[in-house]
């Protein structure tokens, strides 16, 4: 058998959200900073020539059909010849439901792994076309680059962003990203501002709110605001802290740690380029 192709799902971190109105069908204008952590899932691709598509293993709770890796398989499919099929081995070390796009990567990086091994040279724009129907973050993750985000997040622009190192807790509570942007208290109305005013520092407009959905949150990000400009990412759980290099990254770790052992803490760099396409190249 040959050997699996193996790429890099990263994660993402919103370094800013604001929300700046809501479309006819309830989706939720955004503006936001994106960038990519070289921390993430892992995925391994073994063509096969039966048309099956097979996750191994599934995500527990997540039915085969539902996963986002899946459905992305059978888009391609749809486009390719029946006989092209996959095995596809995850390696998951993202939380889910934590804001930091771990389902939306995965779809990506099945997207550019299916459309080289079954030569369908679609090309980013169409597959960020079609990913952006399996998820609002899919398009940022198969373009690739750190980027300013408008519309729902697929109206992207490179944004030249510091890549400190970051501290990234998962306060162990989950934020329902459907829940958050039905609340009633959510704002809604932020002024657009230009890149170049983001790029100053900004703040997430979905933070008050699942503060109250979900206080921990509120907990871990005030915890982390001792050591620096901490906010949240996406519509949380996960909350994120700059620090200027890897030991001073090292050391809120390890205090985290201590003082909060409860909580699920990594570290990371941020990216401008992402993991996925270093490895393409
Ligand atoms: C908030 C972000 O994390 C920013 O990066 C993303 O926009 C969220 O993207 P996502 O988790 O892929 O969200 P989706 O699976 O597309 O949407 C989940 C639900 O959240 C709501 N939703 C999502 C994105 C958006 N811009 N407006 C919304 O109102 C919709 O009710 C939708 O049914
Ligand atoms: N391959 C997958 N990995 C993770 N979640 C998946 C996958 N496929 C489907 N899902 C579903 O998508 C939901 C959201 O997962 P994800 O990890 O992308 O959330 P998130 O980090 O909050 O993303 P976002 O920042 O886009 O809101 C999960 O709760 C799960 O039900």
């Amino acid at each position: 058998m040959s050997r699996p192709l193996s790429l890099p799902a990263p994660a993402k971190l919103n370094r800013m959200l604001h929300i700046t109105g809501r479309r006819a069908d309830g989706y939720h204008e955004l503006q936001t900073l994106f960038q990519f952590l070289d921390h993430g899932d892992t995925l391994h691709f073994t063509p096969r020539t039966d048309g099956r598509i097979r996750l191994i293993p599934d995500i527990p709770g997540v039915a085969h059909d539902a996963n986002l890796i899946v459905r992305a398989a059978q888009r391609l499919q749809a486009l390719a010849a029946p006989s092209r099929g996959i095995d596809i081995t995850l390696d998951k070390r993202l939380p889910m439901g934590g804001g930091l796009g771990g389902g939306s990567s995965n779809a990506a990086t099945t997207l550019l792994a299916l459309d080289r091994l079954w030569q369908l040279e679609l090309g980013e724009e169409r597959l960020a076309a079609i990913g952006v129907e399996l998820g609002a973050d899919v398009p940022v993750f198969v373009r690739g680059f750190a980027a300013w985000g408008e519309g729902v997040g697929e109206r992207l622009q490179p944004a030249p962003l510091d890549t400190p190192w970051f501290v990234v807790v998962h306060p162990g509570v989950s934020v329902s990203t459907g829940a958050l942007f039905n609340h009633p208290e959510l704002t809604r109305q932020t002024p657009s501002i230009s890149m170049a005013r983001a790029l100053q520092g900004g703040r997430n407009d979905c933070e008050p709110v699942a503060r109250r959905l979900q206080p921990s949150v509120g907990v871990a990000i005030d915890w982390l605001k001792h050591f620096g400009a901490a906010m949240m990412t996406g519509t949380g759980s996960c909350v994120f802290c700059p620090l200027p290099d890897c030991s001073a990254a090292t050391e809120v770790m390890q205090e985290t740690g201590r003082q909060h052992p409860q909580w699920q803490t990594f570290m990371a760099q941020g990216c401008n380029i992402s993991p996925l396409h270093v490895a393409l190249k």
